[in-house]
């Protein structure tokens, strides 16, 4: 007898059984039922060739919903949305999706990984014991079905099941809307985090910046490596450089790169070490921390107090007043260089999950050795004035032209005068809707030779513009503005 002919018949009799206990389900008393069912159900496993998994959506702690269940709910949606027939829309929370579909009880979606067909269906369990509630929602336990060969039980154990949590998660990351935190005592708020900056918008050099999206992508995919060699999956960056050359920029594209949230902590807001430990602790997984102007955040023990003493000392002529000043105060300011290298180690001993920790400073050769030394602080990226390259990232986002004939005067001007990317943007920025290409280029070409004719007059040593003191940007004629 041919193989067809032999799973024809298997199937017709398997399909005979069913039909025959369906009937005995709606005739047979409840007792004569259930030995009815236990029997069957060893018939149609021996007959079977498959195996089935069932996902409950609620297990053990009653009302809390099991992760594998929404995560394969995850896993199928695009699926679901592909071949059922019968979908269920809901409305998502913290998503950047409007809806989330999934299949409706009953219907059977198929699924192939590495070669492997597999079958995923819904279903919902009643509870028999119905009371009167008024959430009759406690009583449908809904769950997934998986049915596969007997010969792929390994392969789905051990790897399609990983497949399908791994993707699952990884798409419910992709989909959801991230945060940004700020912090405002020991405690978290925030709000979503909508920056739309990206690599390709960021002007640097195309070298400089493939090297960190590759390091962004090596640390993200990085797990495995990380475990293998025995470090904590974390990773710190200290962006430094002139106001306005994109550094904090530069930490949005990082988080949108990655899919991370953002904490953006403000030290000076901190009360002391023991508020600062807790608002580590409550960081979540795949976070960007963020503290920005280490240099001018708060006053740190140490090495850096001294120095900062010492220039006042230059200065000014009441050293000794001032100085004695200035140990009162660092010695009443409770966040300490220790708490903060306390915080970032903890960052890397006390944290599971993967976190990246950046600082960033106008001020490199002011910090404290010790908070920057590699393994702390693992990649120095500087950002300094626009050149060339960078210009051309701007002129293309900015006016859409990707070359123009004052390119070459442009090119010539950015190798004399040191212009931030912030201040080539904004003389990028067209003055109006109807505003042309031109007429921006020949803006940004106005503005780098009234600086090259300023710089060849102006060594009178006063601070200029773009210069921070103390987080504060200096602007032309004594003007000042908040650096974020
Ligand atoms: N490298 C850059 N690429 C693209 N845009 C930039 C770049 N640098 C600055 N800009 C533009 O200038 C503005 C200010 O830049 P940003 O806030 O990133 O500077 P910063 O280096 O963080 O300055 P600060 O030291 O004052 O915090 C940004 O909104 C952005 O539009
Ligand atoms: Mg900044």
């Amino acid at each position: 007898m041919r193989l067809g002919t032999v799973f024809g018949q298997l199937g017709t009799l398997i399909a005979g059984l069913m039909f025959l206990k369906a009937i005995f389900d709606q005739y047979l008393p409840r007792q004569l039922k259930a030995s009815v069912d236990k029997h069957s159900q060893k018939l149609l496993n021996l007959l079977s060739p498959y195996i089935q998994i069932t996902f409950n959506e609620f297990t053990g702690e009653r009302f809390k919903r099991s992760d594998v269940y929404a995560a394969i709910e995850t896993y199928l949606s695009s699926t679901s949305a592909a071949q059922a027939r019968r979908l269920k829309a809901d409305s998502l929370r913290d998503s950047t999706r409007p809806v989330s579909l999934s299949m409706d009880d009953n219907e059977e979606v198929a699924d192939e990984h590495a070669g492997v067909k597999v079958w995923w269906s819904s279903g919902m369990h009643i509870s028999k014991n119905q009371t009167f509630s008024f959430q009759p929602m406690n009583d449908e336990k809904r769950f997934y079905n998986l049915r596969f060969h007997k010969k792929h039980r390994n392969f789905v154990i051990d790897t399609y099941l990983n497949h399908v949590m791994k993707e699952g998660k990884a798409i419910e990351v992709r989909n959801r809307r991230r945060k940004l935190y700020t912090n405002s005592g020991a405690a978290w708020t925030h709000v979503a985090f909508e920056h739309p900056a990206t690599f390709d918008t960021l002007a640097m050099e195309p070298a400089r910046k493939r090297e960190v999206v590759e390091d962004l992508l090596a640390f993200s995919k990085g797990e495995a490596f990380y475990t293998k060699i025995g470090r904590a999956w974390k990773r710190g960056y200290l962006l430094h450089g002139p106001p306005g050359t994109g550094k904090s920029t530069m930490i949005a594209a990082m988080a949108n790169l990655l899919g991370y949230d953002v904490y953006d902590l403000e030290l000076t807001a901190v009360k002391d070490n023991t508020e600062l430990k807790k608002l580590l602790i409550a960081t979540s997984s795949r976070a960007v921390i963020v503290i920005e102007d280490i240099d001018c955040s708060v006053d740190l023990t140490g090495q850096r107090v001294k120095r900062r003493e010492k220039e006042k000392e230059n200065e000014n002529n009441q050293v000794l007043h001032k100085m004695g000043m200035e140990e009162n105060e660092a010695k009443s300011s409770k966040i300490t260089l220790s708490g903060l290298l306390n915080f970032i180690d903890g960052l890397w001993s006390a944290c599971g999950g993967e976190r990246i920790i950046v600082f960033t400073t106008n001020y490199v050769e002011k910090l404290d050795p010790a908070l920057i030394r590699r393994g702390r602080m693992d990649k120095h990226i500087e950002l300094s004035f626009c050149s060339f390259e960078g210009f051309k990232v701007l002129a293309k986002n900015y006016v859409g032209v990707e070359w123009h004939e004052l390119f070459p005067r442009i090119e010539r001007l950015l190798g004399e005068v040191e212009m931030t990317p912030a201040d080539v943007a904004e003389n990028l920025m067209p003055r109006s809707l109807a505003g042309d290409a031109e007429e921006c280029l020949e803006s940004l070409v106005r503005a780098l030779e009234a600086e090259q004719n300023k710089s060849s007059t102006n060594d009178d040593g006063t601070a200029s513009r773009g210069e921070k003191i103390n987080g504060i940007l200096v602007a032309e004629g004594g003007d000042s503005w908040n650096a974020i």
